[in-house]
């Protein structure tokens, strides 16, 4: 059992047009460090799902009608709830999830900051005032809340990817249902305890549990009632949302799947650069969309920068989250190991060399080294898919535009990164990426002041910042005649 300050955080029943629900249905939630079952969770079905859209939009009228500040009231209160519960959220995120304990905290502390940034933004959905076009004409723009949204989300962040959805949604006078993963649905729960004790009006916010990913998200997408859908998660299940949301024209908002190309330049500060891959690639044991996917290093520095990233990586500590000092948990499942183990021995094939690590750690279960892994050439499989794992594949390359070449060979375009100093390089460098989002000598890019979002097939909509509110707002004109 969990230790927590506030036990009934630990919530186990579906939260739906707000009640708390059990039907006599209910998955397994599983610790991924030790195998051991953490709770039954009440296994939502479709018809559920339907009571939660239409409260959802019974709902959407008075909480639209609020004003943006009583609307940023309650959120804010969320926020605080959120950071007063910290402790908690996060060890029910470890434990369902796996990563370490302090990486759970900053993924509390980085949901509550979207909560923060929304709160405040509630008050500032402004529209526009156009000249008329004839004498008597007057223009205004409205920006109103799209309605109902239907979120799904990854296990990875199990927080925060929801927080970045629900916030700027419930900002704006939408309302929310949120599917979070079948492998970690006990933070969206938490979430919504706190949401329920900070004022969120009934109906305003549901989670809706399952087991069955692929049911609610048809529901979702074919209710008439739902005006948008909002996804993180692969481009793969991307695509079927997309499609699926044809029928009835959905508005999507899609943060997908990346391949992160990670350059450093002869002109790097190659211990800076050594620093910032070790975050971008071995940050959540690499299970994050923006990973540096792909390392490029240029020839001059090449052997510098190998022997110290593999010295620093081989002392990463791997172990269960909940451990002190711990860098490395455990992969989500054997899946996610067997894909890591299976881009490796495709590399190795192929070729490449291992600098530090390359097997499963002696800890067992889905526990695997950190990995450097060198030599790696265009034609291994870690150049094109995402590995989703603590490999980091270096490359080295001669020039500028073979680098630039060599990182846009890919139909992904969320993050890239590099490390160089010359100016000139760096704006050339920066303008030719094909990603949403780059950093410039750094490795950490997230945060809610900034548009988080890809092109290409990473994506589209942005999340987070000012330009966060448009995703959940529609544009209506008003045209006034007769004015005289
Ligand atoms: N751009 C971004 O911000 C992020 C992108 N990702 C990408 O997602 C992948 C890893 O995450 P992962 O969770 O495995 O991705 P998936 O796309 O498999 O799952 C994401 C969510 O979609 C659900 N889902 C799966 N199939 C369907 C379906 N047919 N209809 C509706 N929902 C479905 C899953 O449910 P369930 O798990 O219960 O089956 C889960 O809740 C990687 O490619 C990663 O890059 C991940 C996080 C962030
Ligand atoms: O799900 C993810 O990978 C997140 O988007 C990564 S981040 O926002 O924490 O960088």
């Amino acid at each position: 059992m969990l230790k927590l300050n506030d036990p009934a955080l630990l919530e186990t029943r579906a939260y739906v047009n707000g009640h708390w629900i059990e039907n006599g249905n209910s998955f397994p939630v599983f610790n991924p460090a030790t195998g051991e079952k953490i709770a039954d969770v009440t296994d939502l079905g479709v018809e559920d799902v339907t009571l939660a859209i239409d409260g959802a939009y019974d709902a959407k009228a008075a909480w639209a009608a609020k004003t943006g500040k009583e609307r940023g009231t309650i959120l804010r209160k969320w926020h605080d709830l959120m950071v007063g519960n910290i402790d908690d959220l996060a060890t029910i995120l470890t434990a369902e999830m796996g990563k370490p304990l302090a990486e759970a905290k900053g993924e509390i502390m980085y949901g509550a900051s979207y909560v923060e940034w929304f709160a405040e933004e509630a008050k500032r959905i402004y529209g526009d005032v156009i000249p008329g076009h004839q004498p008597d004409k007057r223009i205004v723009v409205l920006k109103q809340p799209v309605g109902v949204v239907g979120s799904i989300t990854p296990w990875n962040f199990p927080n925060a990817m929801i927080a970045r959805k629900v916030a700027p949604a419930l900002a704006v006078g939408c309302t929310f249902v949120a599917r979070p993963a079948e492998l970690t649905p006990l933070s969206a729960l938490a979430m919504a305890v706190l949401g329920e004790r900070a004022g969120i009006p009934k109906g305003v916010f549901s989670v809706i549990p399952s087991s069955d990913a692929s049911t609610v998200g048809k529901e979702l997408c074919a209710n008439t009632k739902v005006a948008k859908i909002t996804f993180t998660g692969s481009t793969r299940v991307g695509k079927i949302l997309m499609e699926q949301g044809a029928a009835t024209v959905k508005k999507v908002s899609m943060e997908l799947g990346g391949n992160a190309p990670f350059i450093v330049f002869d002109d790097a500060d190659v211990d800076a650069a050594v620093e910032g891959a070790l975050i971008a690639k071995y940050r959540n044991a690499g299970q994050t969309c923006v990973c540096a996917n792909r390392i490029y290093v240029q020839s001059g520095v090449y052997k510098e920068f190998s022997e110290k990233l593999a010295k620093r990586v081989s002392a990463l500590s791997v172990g269960d989250g909940f451990e002190e000092g711990v860098a490395i948990g455990p992969l989500i499942n054997e899946a996610a190991l067997s894909k890591v183990e299976a881009h490796l021995s495709d590399a190795i094939a192929k070729g490449a060399r291992i600098a530090t690590g390359g097997n499963r750690h002696s800890r067992g279960g889905t526990f695997f080294e950190p990995t450097v892994v060198t030599d790696v050439t265009r034609g291994m499989q870690v150049q094109h898919e995402e590995t989703f794992g603590p490999i980091a594949p270096l490359f080295e390359f001669e020039t500028e535009d073979e680098a630039v070449e060599l990182a846009n060979d890919t139909e992904f375009g969320l993050a890239g990164y590099f490390y160089a100093k010359d100016i000139s390089r760096v704006w050339r460098v920066a303008e030719r990426l094909e990603t949403g989002m780059v950093g410039i000598n750094t490795g950490l890019i997230s945060t809610e002041v900034a548009p988080f979002g890809g092109v290409k097939q990473s994506g589209q909509g942005r999340e987070g910042s000012k330009y966060g509110a448009d995703d959940y707002l529609e544009i209506k004109y008003m045209c006034f005649g007769e004015i005289h």
